[in-house]
């Protein structure tokens, strides 16, 4: 009785401390977004929380720069391919950021420092601690935050005269377009498939330079879209890969420094283009290969004449549901498949009793082998999807031989139970599929299960102590 009165007040406690903490939050976030608001004056510019979409006022036109501006970027004015002149096209030029993660950080970094007049960020998310590796804009203090406050209160400590405007929203097809339409340059700092089509139209409708990066575990890549006569990217991609077919970082991993170095090329390609250098980026793919060192420039296929959205006879003269034409959404952090029935699947916490009432059964994890390294549920047997895909037959021969260990233990119920888990309940449900399509002769009657959510459900709903990654 004593025990569950205390567990009653913990519990009482832990939901105040939460709720103290979220309110810390939203202090800390009105703060950081109306500090340089309250005290912005004429020139000097700042953090405003913009409605989104909103109304933005023109930049100043300057005839000169001032003594601060040659000061502060006397390194880069000396050079003769920017010059006064391209300093001063840099301050009168905005630039869209879509994405304040792993390239969104670096490229608004750059373009701050180098004196870009005004930089929209827009992001939907808040920052988490796994960002931190390479979303260097924020810091630990800033977890919880919103990414686009977090990084405008950091670019402003950076460079106070650049105009920053933080939009707290996912840019949609409804508030794309009027955002896109106040912007000179756009870059594509996001992470999945709807927006980049999103981003694309919007660029090519409202007649924009689309700099658009991506990275991805030691790989990064960079095109500059709808620029100067060149492709767009539904010229080169007109039709959305298959969902299951696309890894984000969530999934696949990256080395937080390979963002950072495409960013940095995305900074530089917005600076030329800003400042009237150019880019030849509309007419080539730069391909990086972390793991070589290599840099490759694949040359692009030209504009296509029948291009759904730049071509001659266009059948996309607005923004669409990007979503449904690509099949997944935009703003999930992790994609769900839906692969099986509910038949099929059970939950954590279904899991859990099972384990409790010792029901035998095979617990197959099929994780490729790094993540299990970094975590794992010590009786589940091993077997990566990639091992089941190939029908591997050392593999098979060990799952099969697990199931008849554990067989043995049980009164020769027909169908054996296999619950299969990975990372977040995707691939389990390719691995069930794969399984059920197995030879009953050889390996017996099994009934095989994912476990919906994966292991990241299984700590966050049964095992606080489990690692999450
Ligand atoms: N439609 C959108 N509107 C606003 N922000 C978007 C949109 N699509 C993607 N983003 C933002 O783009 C950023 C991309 O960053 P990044 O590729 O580093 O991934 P992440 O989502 O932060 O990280 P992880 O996948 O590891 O959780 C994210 O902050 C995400 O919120
Ligand atoms: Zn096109």
């Amino acid at each position: 009785m004593a025990g569950g009165a205390e567990a009653v007040r913990l519990g009482a406690e832990i939901e105040r401390r939460e709720r103290e903490l979220r309110g810390l939050r939203e202090r800390l976030a009105e703060v950081l977004a109306g500090e340089s608001g309250a005290d912005s004056e004429e020139g000097s510019a700042g953090v405003s929380a913009a409605a989104f979409p909103a109304e933005l006022p023109p930049l100043p036109a300057q005839a000169s720069l001032s003594a601060a501006a040659i000061l502060r970027y006397s390194r880069q004015l000396v050079l003769p391919e920017l010059g006064v002149r391209g300093q001063l096209r840099l301050a009168r030029c905005s630039v869209l950021v879509v994405g304040c993660g792993g390239l969104g950080c670096p490229l608004a970094q750059y373009l701050a420092a180098a004196g870009i007049g005004r930089l929209g960020l827009v992001d939907h998310d808040v920052v988490e601690t796994s960002n931190l590796h390479r979303q260097v804009l924020h810091g630990e203090a800033r977890r919880g935050l919103p990414k686009a406050v977090s990084a405008a209160a950091t670019l402003r400590l950076l460079n106070s005269t650049v105009h920053y405007v933080p939009y707290c929203g996912a840019l949609s097809p409804s508030t794309a377009l009027e955002l896109v339409r106040q912007y000179d340059v756009v870059a594509d700092c996001s992470d999945n498939v709807p927006t980049r089509y999103l981003v694309n139209d919007a660029c090519v409708l409202a007649g924009k330079p689309l700099v658009s990066g991506s990275a991805l575990r030691l790989e990064g890549q960079l095109v500059v879209y709808n620029y100067q006569g060149g492709p767009c990217y539904r010229c080169l991609f007109p039709k959305p890969p298959p969902p299951e077919t696309v890894t984000n970082c969530a999934d696949g991993g990256v080395l937080g420094v390979v963002p950072g170095i495409m960013g940095c090329i995305q900074a530089l390609e917005v600076l030329k283009i800003a400042s009237g250098m150019g880019s030849s980026f509309n007419q080539f793919m730069l391909m990086f290969d972390a793991r070589e060192g290599k840099f490759r420039n694949i040359k692009l296929r030209p504009k296509k004449a029948d291009c759904a959205v730049c071509g001659d006879n266009p059948s996309v003269t607005r923004l669409q549901d990007y979503e449904a034409f690509c099949g997944s959404s935009a703003t999930d952090k992790c994609r769900t498949l839906h692969l099986l029935s509910s038949k099929d699947r059970i939950s954590v916490e279904e899991y859990k009793k099972l384990l409790d009432e010792q029901v035998p059964h095979v617990l197959l994890d099929v994780r490729p082998q790094v993540e299990v390294d970094i975590c794992r549920l010590a009786h589940a047997v091993h077997i990566p999807l990639s091992k089941l895909e190939e029908k591997s037959e050392e593999y098979l021969e060990y799952l099969k031989k697990r199931i008849c260990e554990e067989k043995q233990r049980t009164n020769g119920q027909t169908s054996f139970p296999v619950y299969v888990v990975c990372k977040l309940g995707n691939d389990s449900q390719k691995a069930v599929r794969i399984i059920q399509e197995l030879p009953v002769k050889a390996y017996g009657p099994v009934l095989a299960k994912d476990i919906k959510g994966g292991l990241m459900a299984w700590a966050s709903k049964i095992d606080p102590t489990f690692p999450q990654y």
